[in-house]
């Protein structure tokens, strides 16, 4: 092959050659700027950027931020005049302040399809978090109550977070920390006495606790020895009374079988379902006794509080009169119990916004506390969404939800008779396309954003849409299917000289650092908008850049190859976002 290249790559430090193919030509840019201004390439490498316009070139630095001695421009223009070009950098320009390089993009693309052809479903991964551990808790819903939208958000957004991890070589564990422990679930046994049956739990847990809950709830309100009666429940169950237990313990394996469907459908699966009903006593009291001595708890009503207002964190309650524990208690036992148990180099709490005090109140308590591993917790937050309800009026329960999208997805199908007379299982592809296009809506703009669930925009499969990014990837599926011949590593590169071709390869080559970034944002819009703008320039290559009806076989090859990768790697984004790439629809 004429593109083979035969200059090695300095070893610049930062530079990920292996993993990363762009790197490699950063790698001589920055040797190149070290060797015309003497600092050091491993430094340079760090502030390269992208030129802002593409005509400019491909790699550009900003001449100022060296920090040396002299007018930038003028350097810069001596530095031209330097510069001669190799294998794979083949110009330097200056604009203003800035150094402009153009790469070989012919030899990238001949590195490039190289590496995914052997890599296929790891391309885009690095090992960077390699010997580290990451805790991700995530979705962490209530038994007996709505699994409203923020557990969706929370859902979706901490599988994310855990996928990235993996993606970058770290160790992960993902956990559901369920609400399953309080007074409510007294409430909920002196419920199940009066309106509980056996044959309706077994067959839809959910629905169940949640209707006996409902209507124990308007009991209570009206009459005030049932809470009474919840409390004295509740405190059997904190002293650990097998009866008690044994009916609560009921409703929770129940509750996590049904839930494990609803996350399967969702492509989710978590290593860990705990709870806060797993936090033992004795680590709780540990907490309280050390809590005691650095002289932090105050009575207050028989209550045991926490002053936090110097902190501007208002006061937490950890104790209640009772004796009985709060949600706070048992989140400083939980985040103790996790660190001796996994001593995790990062965990992380998938919670709405809305709990961004009690998760501050959290950390401080525990750095109060003089734990010294707190830096490694952090609060991964998010806004809003708001109606997120079924047509037919609020829904309650995730199945509810993924039924009505899973409905609304097929009829939007249908419209498009003969197409969907193609499809073979309608009802499994309604599904997920439906799932996916709540989760790019989800997905598709920062975390922190609130938004406005919208049934008709999301299920286009036209703009900015979860169908739109599976129609990108069947539609590759396809090509490959009908084209009549498989794919052939060893091609000729210079066939794929087109600019539309060369942009496609350009998308596909940046995956790498999309992975990487996403690491420290930990936002999955910044993956949403890789596979947009992936998708749309596949879109445009494949205006003219045929495959079927391409009548030079050697052309219709290298264009294949290139597709080809192209799916892998828009493949490989849908997925680490958790969507289950589709084939065909
Ligand atoms: N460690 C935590 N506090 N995690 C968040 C749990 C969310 C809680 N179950 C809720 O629905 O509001």
């Amino acid at each position: 092959m004429s593109f083979n290249p035969v200059t090695p790559v300095p070893q610049v430090k930062g530079a990920d050659l292996e993993n990363n193919k762009l790197d490699s030509f950063r790698s001589f840019v920055a040797s190149i700027v070290a060797e015309f201004s003497g600092i050091s390439a491993d430094n340079i490498l760090a502030i390269l950027e992208v030129p802002r316009n593409p005509e400019h070139g491909d790699i550009a630095i900003a001449v100022p931020r060296l920090r040396i001695q002299g007018n930038p421009a003028q350097i810069a223009q001596q530095w031209v005049e330097k510069f001669s070009p190799n294998e794979y950098i083949t110009s330097c320009t200056a604009t203003g302040h800035y150094l402009n390089f153009k790469i070989n993009k012919l030899l990238l693309a001949n590195i490039l399809l190289d590496d995914i052809y052997k890599r296929k479903e790891k391309y885009g991964t690095n090992q960077s978090g390699a010997g580290k551990k990451a805790l991700v808790e995530f979705s962490s819903p209530n038994i007996a109550k709505p699994f409203h939208a923020g557990h969706l958000r929370s859902t979706i957004i901490g599988n994310f977070v855990k996928n990235v991890h993996d993606a970058n070589g770290w160790e992960t564990i993902g956990l559901n920390y369920l609400g399953d422990w309080g007074k409510q679930y007294g409430l909920l046994a002196v419920g199940f006495e009066k309106y509980g049956s056996e044959e309706d739990l077994l067959n839809n847990p959910i629905k169940h606790l949640y209707d006996v809950y409902v209507k124990i709830n308007e009991d209570a309100d009206k009459n005030e020895t049932i809470n009474d009666q919840a409390r004295a429940y509740f405190k059997k169950m904190e002293e650990g009374d097998e009866a008690a237990l044994s009916l609560w313990k009921k409703f929770r394996n129940l509750s996590i079988e049904k839930y494990k469907d609803t996350y399967a459908r969702l492509n989710i699966n978590f290593d860990i379902y705990s709870g806060e009903s797993q936090v033992s006593n004795e680590s709780i009291n540990r907490a309280l006794e050390i809590l005691k001595e650095k002289k932090m708890l105050q009575e207050s009503d028989g209550a045991l509080i926490i002053d936090l207002n110097q902190y501007k964190l208002d006061v937490a309650v950890v104790q209640k009169k009772d004796g009985t524990t709060l949600y706070i208690t048992r989140d400083i036992g939980a985040a103790i119990e996790r660190y001796e148990k996994y001593k995790f180099d990062a965990m992380y709490y998938l919670v709405a916004s809305q709990q961004d005090l009690h998760l501050k109140q959290l950390f401080k308590i525990l750095e109060l506390m003089g734990i010294e591993w707190v830096g490694r917790c952090k609060h991964t937050n998010f806004g809003m969404v708001s109606g997120m309800s079924t047509r037919k009026g609020t829904a309650v329960f995730l199945d509810d939800i993924l039924e009505q999208t899973k409905e609304s997805m097929h009829e939007v199908m249908k419209q498009n008779e003969k197409k969907y007379s193609q499809v073979e299982n309608p009802d499994k592809v309604a599904d997920i396309i439906g799932i996916s296009a709540v989760m790019i809506q989800d997905m598709a703009a920062k975390r922190i954003r609130n938004y406005a669930f919208n049934w008709n925009r999301m299920f286009s499969f036209e703009g900015d849409t979860g169908p739109y990014l599976q129609y990108a990837h069947a539609r590759l599926c396809s090509i490959e299917r009908n084209c009549g011949f498989g794919i052939n590593p060893n091609i000729d590169i210079s066939l794929l000289s087109e600019k539309s071709a060369l942009d496609l390869i350009d998308m596909v080559a940046q995956y790498p650092d999309f992975v990487k970034g996403a690491l420290n944002t930990l936002e999955p819009c910044t993956i949403v908008t890789y596979a947009m703008k992936l998708s749309h320039t596949i879109s445009v290559a494949l205006e003219t850049l045929w495959v079927v009806g391409q009548k030079e076989h050697k052309v219709a090859e290298a264009r294949l190859l290139m597709y080809w990768a192209s799916r892998i790697t828009l493949g490989n984004a849908l997925k680490l976002l958790g969507l289950k790439p589709l084939e065909r629809m």
